[in-house]
């Protein structure tokens, strides 16, 4: 059976990390994500995360680390977590979100995140290049 994988980005931009407010469904809608989507036939998790960052947010990034672990979502898949690179582009609510937020260093908890994303946002802050608390 194919592995029901959902890809999910911690996108680093200048210190500070991208969330974004998701519009469906209804039972998620208003509530935050690290922007990302389902694993196609064929294609890897790096891959998957490429494109659907492409077509949520219009923007061009670079998968870093994986982030250790995955996390159980219904339905059968598993959230898998990379940090990223914005590369270029301005990120846009194109599809799936409403609002996007660049959350700074200690901002992490200013947003109503989703409950099976929450250790790999501490986690990505944590490793937030230069702002995740531990002095470099
Ligand atoms: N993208 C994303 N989805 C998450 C996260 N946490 C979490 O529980 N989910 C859930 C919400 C959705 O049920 C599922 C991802 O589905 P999606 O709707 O974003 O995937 P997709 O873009 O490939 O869309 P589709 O094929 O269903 O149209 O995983 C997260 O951090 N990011």
């Amino acid at each position: 059976m194919t592995d029901r994988v959902v890809v999910a980005g911690a996108v680093y931009d200048r210190g500070r990390l991208l969330a974004a407010r998701r519009s469906a469904p209804p039972e998620l809608a208003g509530r935050w994500e690290l922007p990302g989507g389902k694993v196609e036939p064929g294609e890897s998790g790096e891959q998957a995360l490429v494109r659907e960052l492409r077509e949520e947010l219009g923007v061009e990034t670079e998968p870093l680390e994986r982030i250790p672990g995955e996390w159980p979502l219904p339905r059968g898949y598993v959230l898998r977590v990379w940090t990223a690179r914005l590369v270029s582009g301005v990120p846009a609510p194109l599809q799936d979100h409403d609002e996007l937020r660049w959350l700074g260093p200690g901002e992490s908890g200013t947003v109503d995140w989703l409950e099976q994303d929450l250790s790999a946002v501490a986690e990505a802050v944590r490793r937030l290049p230069g702002g995740g608390g531990v002095a470099r």
